[in-house]
């Protein structure tokens, strides 16, 4: 469930924003998404790498890299967290957005869900803002098949002005159709050309004040544009940020101070103050995204996902979440608590009489206490003793799980308990690691054990 080092795959290990080349010519190019929309899939089809995949958002939380080649270039990919904007409201957006800002990708896939793709757009639209070269993967295309989804994939890719390709990531074949084109957008064969998004026409008075002395003082540290709407914006931690990567102070700019000051007269006289600014880009992002998604997807069954915001009503409601929550996760633990007994019994008895044969053995071979101490009372025992009592149990709680999360449901438990959560600093997704622990302290301390998140850190409170 959680990331480790064996389930991401040793090598995929966070390295922030320090990229690892096998080679000087290596290439880099970032995997970025809203979560849950097949990155990681993407990520270890393409390097064959085992970073963590499961059917609920949220599991890539740090950048993993990994290598992949083609027949001309190899490249290094780096799977980033998935977000659905980067506006660096949370720690994965800024993680995702330093990223593209700061980590020099050569160029960008931006893996979309084939069947909510207008929700997806809204992040293609912010990341070809900072970003020349993307490349707009749509994944999950056989899911969109199956609910009658067409996506004219072209035409798409004429409005956004950068390729677009289809693709079914489970399926490996598929994503040699991708690398060709990013080994065409890393070698100019295919120039991108992103749809710049018009704002309304203060903010493009705004932005056309204080966007000429960046593009000519600034231009090669990122898109002037979009640093333009940032400082707009009062981005103040894009602008620290800047200041710790590249070195560059622009608080201490005075021409760019002065020019800063007319561009939010301008801003002022039509009555938009940093929050209403905000509001407004937004609203003009979901509203490209809407008309582009109107223009490319075709619902043929328009009540495609009826039964999916059915089910989504009745687990998530006040009146039937709760309480169908509560009985899934008592079956599963009272599945893992009483199901292990019988394993464990079984496991306990062949192993105890193992060290019964064990005993017999040192005592035939007039082996010393001391050593019969260490090796068979201590190591074996202790082993057979975690064997025979923590084996079961986890063998039964993690397929019970597995099925719950590729059905879907382990996300909507999140979505439950992230109010109550939030009280206490926490988040809902991490009810999930606190179940694993409960039962890991059952097995280990029964009845005599707490766990409690408090401010980023669990506490075990144990009692006697
Ligand atoms: N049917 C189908 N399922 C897919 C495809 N690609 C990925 N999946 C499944 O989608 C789920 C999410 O995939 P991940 O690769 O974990 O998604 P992610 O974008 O890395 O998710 P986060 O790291 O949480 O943001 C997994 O259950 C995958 O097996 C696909 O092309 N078709
Ligand atoms: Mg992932």
């Amino acid at each position: 469930m959680g990331l480790t080092n064996s389930s991401i795959g040793l090598n995929a290990v966070d390295f922030g924003l320090e990229i690892i080349k096998q080679s000087p010519t290596d290439k880099i190019i970032a995997l970025a998404g809203n979560p849950n929309v097949g990155k990681s899939t993407v990520f270890n089809g393409l390097t064959g790498m085992k970073q963590h995949t499961g059917n609920w958002p949220g599991k890539t939380v740090t950048n993993a890299q990994g290598y992949c080649s083609t027949k001309n270039q190899s490249y290094v990919l780096v799977d980033i967290p998935g977000t659905y904007s980067l506006m660096a409201h949370s720690a994965e957006e800024e993680v995702a957005r330093n990223f593209i800002c700061f980590g020099n990708p050569d160029a960008v896939i931006v893996v979309c869900d084939a069947t909510c793709l207008e929700r997806n757009l809204n992040l293609v639209l912010q990341t070809m803002e900072i970003s020349k070269n993307v490349i707009v993967c749509i994944n999950l295309m056989d899911e969109a098949r199956r609910k009658n989804i067409k996506i004219d994939v072209d035409k798409l890719s004429k409005h956004l002005g950068v390729p677009v390709i289809g693709a079914i990531a489970r399926k490996r074949k598929s994503l040699s159709a991708l690398m060709d084109i990013v080994d065409k957008v890393t070698n100019g064969t295919i120039h991108c050309s992103p749809l710049s998004i018009q704002y309304a026409e203060e903010i493009e008075d705004a932005i056309s004040a204080i966007e000429p002395i960046l593009s000519r003082k600034y231009g090669n540290l990122l898109n002037s544009r979009w640093l333009s709407l940032k400082i707009l914006e009062q981005d103040e931690q894009l602008l620290k940020e800047i200041n710790a990567y590249l070195g560059v102070s622009l608080f201490s700019d005075s021409e760019l101070s002065a020019a800063l000051e007319n561009a939010k007269n301008i801003l002022e006289n039509s009555n938009l103050d940093p929050d209403k600014l905000k509001d407004k880009i937004v609203t003009s992002l979901v509203t490209f995204a809407e008309k582009i998604s109107k223009d490319t997807v075709l619902y043929e069954n328009q009540n495609y996902n009826s039964s999916d915001r059915n089910i989504d009503r009745i687990l998530t409601s006040k009146t039937t979440g709760y309480p169908i929550m509560l009985a899934l996760l008592a079956l599963v633990f009272w599945l893992t608590i009483t199901g292990s007994n019988y394993p464990s019994q079984l496991l306990s008895s062949c192993l105890f009489k193992v060290q019964d044969y064990l005993t017999a053995f040192f005592q035939f071979v007039n082996a010393p206490d001391w050593l019969h101490g260490i090796l068979v009372l201590g190591v074996y025992r202790v082993l057979a003793w975690v064997v025979s009592v923590m084996l079961p149990p986890m063998a039964i709680f993690f397929p019970l799980f597995t099925l719950l999360e590729d059905a879907g449901y382990l996300p909507r438990v999140a979505y439950n308990l992230d109010k109550t959560f939030k009280r206490c600093n926490a988040c809902g997704k991490q009810a999930l690691t606190m179940c694993m622990v409960y039962i890991f302290l059952y097995y280990k301390n029964p009845h005599k054990g707490v766990l409690v998140y408090l401010k980023n850190r669990y506490y075990v409170i144990i009692w006697c």
